[in-house]
């Protein structure tokens, strides 16, 4: 049986929505990535600029490979209902019109660190464990059913909390950080709780089979490993030491 197997629940009743949604808050209680020690380290002003500059370059994949996600999502989905609903999610990380979006926003993060624009969109820097983390996410929501690739999505609902600790914990730490280096984890305080709020009311309408919620909760699981294994490899390049040949290696 893999890991994605959902037989052992064909015969099982579904939850309630309350027990639903209990079953996939529990999966950030145990895994979400605020518990990396990367994430500590970088929270509590544990790092030195080269090993900031590295996380930044490094979550930039992520930050592009969002929209990306969203993008083939929506080129599965016939309801124009949803699509009209979740095209926002591109705009977001895009932009519209003179509204730069969250990638723009996360470049002036980079530029704010001392990064090259055109090193950093370029991704030549980053980790080869980031690329398949990020496009691993890509291809799930490409492959699954579509109410367990929204589920996908649910991590967000953990995210402001650590939005809420990296904007006091960096601030606090890095003189090398500033507010508008953050204004890109602020705007999401805003942005995420929408979309987790929607993604939520989706699935509990949506995953109608318990085989289908447990799928649910493995998604969120699956999103898990995603962004632990993007600081794994962080932690192991450049905390340990080990940077991979022709990633990116920091000056200080
Ligand atoms: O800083 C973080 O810890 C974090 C985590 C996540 C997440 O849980 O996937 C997202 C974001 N930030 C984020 O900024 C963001 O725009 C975002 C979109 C999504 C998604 O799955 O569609 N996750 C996240």
């Amino acid at each position: 049986m893999n890991e994605f197997s959902t037989a052992e629940w064909h015969d099982a009743p579904p939850l309630s929505k309350e027990a639903f949604e209990a079953a996939i808050r529990a999966v950030g209680e145990e895994r979400y990535h605020d518990k990396h020690p990367f994430h500590k380290m970088l929270h509590g002003g544990k790092l030195n600029k080269g090993q900031v500059q590295a996380w930044a370059l490094n979550r930039y994949c992520y930050q592009e490979a969002v929209p990306r996600k969203d993008a083939a999502f929506m080129s599965r989905v016939h309801d124009r209902e949803l699509r009209r609903e979740w095209i926002h999610r591109i705009h977001d990380h895009d932009g519209l019109g003179e509204e730069g979006g969250g990638i723009e926003r996360w470049l002036v993060l980079t530029d704010g660190l001392g990064l090259s624009r055109d090193y950093v969109t370029s991704r030549k820097g980053a980790l080869p464990a980031t690329k398949f983390a990020v496009e691993a996410y890509v291809r799930f929501v490409v492959e699954q059913p579509l109410v367990i690739a929204v589920a996908s999505s649910l991590t967000e609902l953990f995210a402001p909390a650590i939005h809420r600790e990296r904007i006091a914990g960096m601030l606090e730490n890095y003189d090398f950080v500033d507010e508008s280096v953050m204004a890109y984890f602020k705007r999401r305080l805003a942005q995420a709780p929408r979309d987790s709020d929607f993604a939520l009311s989706y699935i509990k309408a949506h995953a109608y089979t318990r085989a289908e919620q447990e799928a649910c909760v493995d998604a969120v699981r699956f999103k898990c490993n995603v962004l632990w294994a993007q600081l794994d490899a962080l932690h192991q390049a450049y905390v340990t030491g080990l940077v991979p040949p022709g990633a990116f290696t920091p000056e200080s």
